[in-house]
């Protein structure tokens, strides 16, 4: 099967001269139709760089990024927005929802965006709500709901255009385990049954062992024979959620990278020198793929 995201020779640099810092290097990666790739890697290995990149709102230095036949490298910045909205969904660490808009009109706004008919958006969203568990909650807004229903609906959301592609930076990093949990389930479930190539950065190894594929990023380089993640048996939800906490809020530096560089605004809804051979990729079984499914939990 053709890649969906097909990245060949990407490399980032920021700045010039002797500040010159590399946020990613020499990246070739493929992901598929129905593939969930999670990127993990310590703080500044460059997930976020290479979400950013991903997601159009940055350009690499060098190399090309094609998504579904589209070189979005070549494409010019007028265009970038269309691609952005046709192609891309975007699920937030922080959520991103709009504060004033209820969780359908949420929902709802990137139809809107796209020209879809009233009638049309009415159903879709209602469809959209009830397959992230949240029929009943609509009209409530964004501070009327948990942090795993807020994300719920940033996911409905991030979906609601048909994206081909769906990226994540950090989906997980506010909601404790038990949320994450659910919310890891919804987003694998929804990657395979809509056939979109699904790009997660997470730090957190209960994820890396839901995806199909993970890949390790260090020193902005995918590194290969990347170690096994390591799950934390013995955590306690609160020891999780303290760990979320503490971790890096990489939402917030993609979308201040993004309004660094003044491609996106929130309410677009669009969020900032040897190769080295990708990670062997270490596919899951149809098998693993039914227990994820089987342990989904709707709030
Ligand atoms: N706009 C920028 N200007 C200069 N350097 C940057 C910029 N964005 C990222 N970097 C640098 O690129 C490297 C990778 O950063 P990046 O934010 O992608 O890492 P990360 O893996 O997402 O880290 P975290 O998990 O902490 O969010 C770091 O050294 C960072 O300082």
């Amino acid at each position: 099967m053709s890649p969906i995201i097909s990245v060949r020779g990407v490399t980032r640099v920021f700045g010039t001269g002797p500040a010159a810092v590399a946020g990613c290097r020499d990246i070739d990666l493929d992901v598929t139709a129905g593939e969930l790739l999670v990127v993990r890697g310590p703080s500044g290995a460059g997930k976020t760089t290479l979400l950013t990149l991903l997601g159009t709102l940055d350009r690499p230095s060098l190399g090309t990024i094609v998504i579904d036949g589209v070189d979005t490298t070549a494409a010019p910045e007028a265009e970038l927005v269309g691609i952005r909205r046709r192609l891309l969904g975007f699920v937030f660490q922080r959520f991103g929802l709009l504060p004033a808009l209820t969780a359908a009109e949420n929902v709802e706004l990137p139809l809107r965006l796209a020209g879809v008919g009233r009638d049309e958006r009415s159903a879709r969203v209602a469809l959209l709500l009830e397959r992230v568990g949240l029929a009943e909650h609509g009209l409530q807004h964004p501070d009327e709901l948990s942090g795993g229903q807020q994300q719920r609906v940033g996911i409905a959301r991030a979906l609601a255009a048909e994206p081909r592609v769906l990226l994540a930076d950090e989906p997980t990093g506010q909601l404790d385990s038990a949320t994450a949990s659910a919310v890891m389930d919804l987003v694998v479930e929804l990657v395979h049954e809509n056939g979109v190539a699904g790009v997660v950065t997470t730090h957190d190894p209960a994820f890396m062992e839901r995806a199909d594929r993970v890949a390790h990023l260090h020193d902005g380089r995918l590194t290969p024979n990347a170690p096994p993640p390591v799950a934390p048996p013995s955590s306690s939800p609160s020891e999780m959620k303290e760990s979320a906490r503490s971790a890096p809020n990489t939402g917030a530096v993609m979308a201040a990278a993004a309004s660094r560089r003044s491609c996106i605004s929130e309410p677009e809804l669009e969020p900032g020198t040897e190769p080295e051979p990708e990670p062997e990729p270490g596919r899951r079984s149809a098998s693993d793929r039914g227990r994820s499914a089987r342990n989904t939990q709707r709030r």
